[in-house]
């Protein structure tokens, strides 16, 4: 099995390079892992409390689970991935059964700070979008998709997001052997990472 984990800040395009990468490639060869899935269960907590988590910090996920879950995926088990619902701020009682795949992608802001994580992974690749192209993203895709407006974007832009990202999410740069510039679109670097996976699909 190949492991890929796909990091970068939020609206960097992380989903949307890893759809580019699937899309063409045979399916049920390549599965996906959201560290979104693994934000820690909230739900000893009210929605006023869990509104206020700041879910841009290391501690929010469950890196435990994740890394229980890559080793079963290793061993050729099927895992009970968590469904997350961002109206909610928790996960669901559902869960998606996941199948081992020959190739598994692992997406997500934080999910190249933890070191045990990390070193599952046999290629680590670092979206980049700037800053101000993220934030108009985000802005769009969280008022379109994710039941929020413009002050709640703005005030975790400012109070979590933006500071989280350049302490913990930006340095993980370092660690990439593949880093995209995703301000536009960018199909050469899809293609190199798709020609990456068949060689290995054989
Ligand atoms: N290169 C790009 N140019 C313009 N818009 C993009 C680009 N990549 C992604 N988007 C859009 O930006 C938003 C965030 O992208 P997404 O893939 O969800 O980012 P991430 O998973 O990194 O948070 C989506 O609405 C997506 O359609
Ligand atoms: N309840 C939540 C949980 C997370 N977020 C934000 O999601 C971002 C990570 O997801 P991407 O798809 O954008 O990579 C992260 O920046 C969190 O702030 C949220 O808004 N609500």
């Amino acid at each position: 099995m190949l492991i890929i984990g796909i990091a970068g800040g939020t609206g960097c395009g992380k989903t949307t390079v890893v759809n580019q990468i699937i899309n063409e490639l045979p399916q049920g060869e390549v599965g996906i892992i959201s560290q979104d899935s693994y934000y820690n269960d909230l739900s000893h907590l009210s929605y006023k409390e869990r509104v206020n988590i700041n879910f841009d910090h290391p501690q929010a996920i469950d890196f435990d689970l994740l890394g229980k879950h890559l080793t079963k995926l290793r061993q050729g088990k099927a895992i009970e991935q968590p469904v997350y619902s961002f109206t909610e701020h928790n996960r669901t009682k559902d869960t998606l059964l996941t199948h081992p795949r020959k190739v598994m992608i692992v997406e997500g802001i934080l999910i190249m700070t933890n070191p045990a994580i990390r070193d599952m992974f046999d290629i680590k690749i670092y979206v980049h979008a700037d800053s101000d192209e993220r934030l108009i993203r985000r802005l769009k895709r969280d008022i379109n998709e994710r039941g929020r407006d413009l002050e709640e974007v703005l005030n975790r832009y400012q109070t979590t997001l933006k500071p989280m990202h350049d302490q913990f999410i930006e340095p993980t740069k370092e660690y990439a052997d593949i880093i995209i510039p995703n301000n536009k679109y960018n199909t050469v670097a899809v293609d190199i990472v798709r020609t990456i996976i068949n060689d290995k699909l054989g």
